[in-house]
């Protein structure tokens, strides 16, 4: 793969659902910044206008709230093209190609459902588009180890690993970014993050709406593979990973690197749950056990993490949408000011969603006579509003073949090699009402004395 920018770009899924809700919204915002001007060819299933298509955009623009009316959403709009057919048949890709006519170095973007990413590639083979180009392809890739695997070997036959941009659109957020900053931006941070400092380390992902109109894809998919397995893991070896000492383009290299070191979950480590209401949804089963909730407890082989508890929950119908990762410090080695009765007072906090921000708990000294401590936290918060959409610097990253923002094929797999062993039914599901933070079950995963961290406190 070249690292040229894109010359053109063919969207497989320009149709759907996530095309409405990211994918115009972040192509207007590349227009904007002058770094996308050439023609979109846009493919779905349906025999449609191009017309159509350019209306479909213009409803996702409107519904993001841009001004259709504006240069570069009419800009926008002016370059997209339609091509109708199905993705099973070769002569779809001669359209694609015919259309293409002497345009070299194509941004594929794949999102479709997962089943054909696989023939997509072949179909780009058979009309030999793969040379000079790259494929941008959405989540979840794979549904397990082994057809992860499969799916690798399969794009592989047509392109090099430099050439297929996997996404997890969380490793394009704002507040993962500001992990990496505040971890090596700082020299006072960094090295108290280990296993001589560090107590415990905790993730909850807390989502306060249910699975809405997805209960299909929800009733393959279950929160171990729809969060767990790349949004929360990637987000913990944002902390675990080692500094990227040849520079930040290593950065990518440090994270599989901790990603592997994480031990293969067991079923006794992992607690499902399932909201009361979620067997109603249309597209579920009456008997579902697919969790819409889990909480795991994970170890770390690397030595600098050795004995750390790190525990992970992620829920829907949860009483609040907000994700923060904690870092729990242990005690100072000699309590000097009497602070035992305090519990654990030092912690650093990542909110992540839905706006980046980052807290570091300190005690001090209360005023007054009595000696006794208190405790302050200092906020560095992001003003909501002002993160880049994570699909703005992912398509326009893609488009110049920067892969910082993207899983690498060995990090997804060392993903999958720690949740392949509890997928199913491995553990128990229990059931809990919405609006509360999940079974009580979860609270056993935890070291005696701690409980989950409450996003909203
Ligand atoms: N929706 C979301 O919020 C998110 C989605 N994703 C991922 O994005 C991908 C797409 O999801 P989503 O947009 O929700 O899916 P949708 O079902 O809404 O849209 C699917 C798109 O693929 C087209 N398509 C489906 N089958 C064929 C076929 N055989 N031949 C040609 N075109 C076909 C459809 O065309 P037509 O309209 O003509 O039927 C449509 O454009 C999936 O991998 C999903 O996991 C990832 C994160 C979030
Ligand atoms: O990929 C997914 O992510 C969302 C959470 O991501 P966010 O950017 O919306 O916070 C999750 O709700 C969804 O179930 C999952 O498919």
């Amino acid at each position: 793969m070249n690292d040229q920018r894109a010359d053109s770009m063919v969207i497989f899924g320009a149709t759907g659902d996530l095309a409405m809700l990211q994918t115009y919204p972040a192509l207007v915002s590349l227009v904007e910044r002058g770094v996308l001007d050439f023609p979109i060819i846009g493919v779905g299933h349906h025999e449609r206008s191009r017309e159509y298509l350019r209306d479909y955009a213009r409803k996702s623009l409107q519904r993001a709230g841009i001004d259709t009316r504006g240069q570069s959403a009419a800009r926008l709009v002016s370059l997209l093209d339609y091509v109708a057919g199905d993705l099973d048949d070769d002569t779809t890709y001669q359209a694609i190609s015919d259309r293409l006519g002497e345009r070299r170095g194509t941004l594929f973007y794949l999102e479709v459902p997962p089943s054909l990413f696989g023939r997509i590639a072949e179909g780009i083979a058979s009309v030999g588009r793969q040379r000079d180009s790259r494929v941008m392809v959405e989540k979840p890739f794979g549904t397990d180890l082994a057809s992860a695997r499969e799916l690798s070997a399969t794009m592989h036959k047509v392109f090099p690993e430099d050439a297929i941009f996997r996404v997890d659109h969380w490793l394009a957020l704002e507040s993962l970014e500001n992990i990496l900053y505040t971890r090596f931006a700082n020299s006072i941070l960094d090295p108290l993050l280990n296993e001589r400092y560090v107590e415990h380390i905790e993730i909850t992902m807390a989502e306060d709406f249910g699975v809405a109109d997805r209960g299909a894809f929800y009733e393959q998919t279950g929160a171990i593979r729809d969060v767990l397995q790349n949004h929360l893991l990637q987000l913990l070896v944002s902390v675990l990973a080692d500094e990227p000492r040849l520079g930040v383009r290593t950065w990518r290299s440090e994270r599989t690197r901790a990603m592997q070191e994480l031990r293969p979950l067991r079923a006794h480590e992992v607690v499902r749950g399932q909201y009361v209401g979620y067997r109603d949804v249309d597209g579920t089963a009456p008997d579902s056990t697919v969790e819409t909730f889990v909480a795991v407890r994970l170890t770390s082989d690397s030595p600098r993490w050795s004995g750390v508890p790190i525990d992970i929950r992620a829920g829907k119908c949860m009483p609040v949408t907000a994700t923060e990762l904690t870092i729990r410090f242990r005690p100072p080695a000699r309590d000097v000011c009497g602070i035992e009765n305090f519990g654990q007072m030092n912690e650093l906090r990542f909110r992540v969603r839905p706006e980046t921000a980052m807290t570091l708990t300190l005690a001090g000294k209360r005023p007054g006579i009595a000696a006794r401590a208190q405790t302050e936290e200092l906020t560095f918060a992001q003003q909501p509003g002002l993160d880049p959409r994570p699909y703005d610097r992912l398509i326009g990253a893609a488009l110049d073949g920067d892969d910082f923002y993207f899983a690498r094929e060995d990090s997804v797999d060392a993903a999958w090699k720690v949740v392949d062993p509890v997928l199913g039914d491995a553990a128990p599901v229990h059931s809990y009402q919405p609006g509360t933070w999940g079974p009580g079950e979860a609270d056993s995963l935890l070291p005696d004395g701690v409980t989950w961290h409450d996003p909203t406190a």
